[in-house]
């Protein structure tokens, strides 16, 4: 029998009051492969992506991860189960190193998790070594271990934001969310941001919420299309970009505004 995916969402729905910010949306992320999550404003990604961290909970329909359905989903579970996320923005501790930074991300892997993992109230000196080995390692991979001892804040935007991909990858997730991940960014580290997506693939799926189309575009397998809450395209970036009900919902999108 074949392997389910990754991650199926089925029929989600999500309500404030009398909107409907999600309406039955459906899809799935699969092992290998890049999903990129896209709509004009409004259009329920943010919402989306928080349902998947389980910030916000469905009022229908379900998640499921390796076939199994998702109950009690909440943030903290998110790294047990193999998914990390970086949100909008950085979100590191601005008072801890770089280091200590990524270490926080770790708490798959620690044997106690969570502030008591990131304080080593408990963890032993030798998960802790090996702990610090493997966030230097993905530090030096992704160009920054020269910058372990600096705060974020001393460190330029495009290098910050690495240390919060950092954060995400030292948990060695099977997927990775990623919540606008090029907001801020210069072309450049744009580019280094793509090729990077495309070679963390190799080993994980990755959810791509972004507004950068052209990114979305080179570094996607699959888009997403929402508009209203509603899934209105679900293909590769060519089908997705030829489909006239995603140029009207862009187009209609300004006087929308
Ligand atoms: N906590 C909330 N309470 C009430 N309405 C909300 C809440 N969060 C989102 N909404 C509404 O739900 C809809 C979807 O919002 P969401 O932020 O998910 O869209 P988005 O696609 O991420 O938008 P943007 O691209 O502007 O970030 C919007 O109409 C928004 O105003």
């Amino acid at each position: 029998m074949a392997e389910p995916p990754l991650l199926r969402v089925s029929d989600v729905t999500v309500r404030f009051g009398g909107l409907t910010a999600l309406d039955r949306v459906s899809f799935t992320a699969g092992h290998g492969e890049v999903l990129g999550v896209i709509g004009p404003n409004g259009a329920g990604k943010t919402t989306l992506f928080n349902v998947v961290c389980g910030f916000q909970q469905a009022q229908e329909g379900s998640l499921r991860w390796r076939g199994q359905v998702l109950r009690g989903h909440s943030p903290h579970r998110l790294a047990a189960l193999g998914i990390t996320r970086t949100l909008q923005g950085l979100g590191l501790f601005g008072h801890c190193t770089v280091l200590d930074n990524v270490m926080i991300g770790a708490d798959r892997h620690a044997r106690t998790g969570g502030l008591a993992g990131f304080f080593g109230l408990r963890r032993t000196a030798r998960e802790d070594r090996a702990l610090r080995e493997r966030a230097m390692a993905v530090l030096a991979d992704l160009g920054i271990d020269g910058h372990r001892d600096a705060l974020p804040g001393a460190l330029p935007y495009g290098l910050a934001k690495r240390v919060a991909l950092a954060r995400a990858l030292v948990a060695e997730p099977d997927l990775l969310l990623l919540d606008e991940p090029a907001g801020g960014l210069s072309e450049q580290d744009m580019e280094d941001l793509g090729s990077r997506v495309r070679h963390l693939a190799e080993s994980m799926a990755v959810v791509l919420v972004e507004h950068h189309m052209d990114l979305v575009m080179k570094v996607c397998d699959r888009v997403v299309v929402l508009d209203f809450g509603r899934v209105i395209a679900d293909g590769t970036p060519a089908q997705v970009q030829a489909d006239p009900a995603v140029t009207e919902a862009y187009l209609g999108a300004v006087p929308r505004a």
